[in-house]
Formats: structure tokens, C-alpha cells, sequence
């Protein structure tokens, strides 16, 4: 059986699990806490050398790396996992590649940071959060929403063609991050939140139910404020 070992505070976490839901690949559920650590302990590090989530342990064949655990998940369970996702076709599997290598050092980078040095660091250690660093973050985040309007969105209505694919469920999954920091990525980006109305047509219900401890967080942050 397949052991998926994630926590739903982490975004590439929420995309294999959006993902293993959506498809239906059996799979046996492994919370890991990072809040408490359970990330750090020695048979964790048997799963995941480096400590962190998501990673899988396909009985016995152990994987980390959201983008490499979704590639395998698509050649190893075919019956469950439409073309769609990951196409065979040549040129559009390439496209969606070429998105998966592009998010790392972009959508990630940019939209993980600007959430780490407003939201998590002042909350791991009690210091309120460095403006240069947060608007230096900001600035990198920004120039990505752009790439991804007027690059990614610009002919196609998913980030890699007209179907939506694995890449779509990264992409969400990061630009919603900030959100907990207060920053709503949909906003003021009429092509992004046009994209986000198919990708929640597409993805829902398994997308909220990823996306509910993150919800809640959002809203008492929002009920704090009035
Ligand atoms: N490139 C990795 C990123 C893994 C990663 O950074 N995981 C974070 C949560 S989003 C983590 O486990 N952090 C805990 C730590 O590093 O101590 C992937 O896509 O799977």
C-alpha cells in the first residue's frame, strides 16, 4: 500500500494530496506534524533524508520531491491517472515539464518567502518580521505574478495548454500561501483570478478540503482585524 506522509500547512504537501484524491490512487494517509517537529524524528528520517515533507513509501520504494512523486504517480498508477495530467504526447508533456522546472526557483521562491519572512519566522521566533526583507520579497513575488499572467496565461487557459495538468496543482497550491500573510494574489490580477475560477471548477471539492486548516487560519487573521 502507499504511504503518503505530508502536512496540509505545506503547499507542494497540498498538491499531492489534492492530486492522490482527485485520482483515486489508493493510498494510506501519514500525517507529519511540522508544527511539532514530527518531521525531525529518526524514523521520519528513514522516510525523508532531509526532514521535510511530502515524500512517499510506495511499499518499500521510498520518494521525495512533490514533482518527482507526481511523475511517478503517473507512470505507475496509468488506470488511475487521466492523460490529461501528465500528457504522453511529446511536446505537451514537455510543456508541463517546462513549468515544473520553471516553479521551483519562481512561484515557489517568490510566493514561499514573501509567506515565510511576514508570516512563519516572526511566528517561530517571536521578533516582528524584517520590513526589507518582507518588501524585498514582496518585489520578487510580484515580478512572478506577473510572468504568470503575461507568460503562462497569456494563449492558454491553464498554465500548460487547455487542459489542466499537474503544473495547475503546483501553481495553486503556492500562490495561495501568501494569502495567510495577507496577501491575496488574486487580486488586482484579473487573467490569475480568472485562471483560479477554472481551476476551482476543476479541482473542487478535493481542492477546499485541502485548502480548509489554511481557510480557517485565514479567517480568524481576518476576524482579528475588524
Ligand atoms: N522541493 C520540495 C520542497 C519540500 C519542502 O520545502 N517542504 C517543507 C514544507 S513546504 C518542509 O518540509 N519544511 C520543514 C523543514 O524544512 O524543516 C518539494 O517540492 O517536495
Amino acid at each position: 500500500m502507499l504511504k503518503y506522509y505530508y502536512d496540509l500547512m505545506s503547499q507542494p504537501s497540498r498538491a499531492l494530496y489534492i492530486f492522490l484524491n482527485k485520482t483515486k490512487i489508493p493510498y494510506e494517509k501519514c500525517k507529519i506534524d511540522l508544527a511539532r517537529g514530527e518531521h525531525k524524528s529518526d524514523e521520519y528520517s528513514d522516510i525523508h533524508p532531509f526532514q521535510q515533507v511530502p515524500a512517499i513509501n510506495d511499499s518499500g520504494f521510498k520518494l521525495f520531491e512533490s514533482v518527482a512523486i507526481m511523475r511517478y504517480l503517473c507512470h505507475k498508477y496509468p488506470d488511475h491517472v487521466a492523460d490529461d495530467w501528465y500528457p504522453k504526447d511529446i511536446a505537451k508533456q514537455a510543456y508541463v515539464d517546462q513549468y515544473l522546472e520553471w516553479q521551483h526557483a519562481n512561484t515557489r521562491f517568490g510566493c514561499a518567502m514573501y509567506f515565510q519572512h511576514k508570516w512563519l519566522i516572526p511566528r517561530m521566533t517571536g521578533s516582528p518580521a524584517k520590513q526589507a526583507n518582507v518588501d524585498k520579497f514582496q518585489t520578487t513575488m510580484e515580478n512572478v505574478l506577473q510572468h504568470f499572467e503575461n507568460y503562462w496565461l497569456k494563449d492558454s487557459k491553464f498554465v500548460a495548454g487547455q487542459e489542466i495538468s499537474i503544473a495547475d496543482i503546483l501553481a495553486v497550491c503556492e500562490l495561495y500561501q501568501p494569502a495567510m500573510a495577507g496577501y491575496n494574489v488574486f487580486m488586482d490580477h484579473p487573467r490569475l483570478a480568472a485562471w483560479h475560477e477554472l481551476v476551482k471548477l476543476e479541482l473542487n471539492p478535493e481542492l477546499d478540503e485541502a485548502n480548509v486548516i489554511l481557510n480557517k487560519i485565514i479567517a480568524k487573521q481576518n476576524m482579528s482585524k475588524l
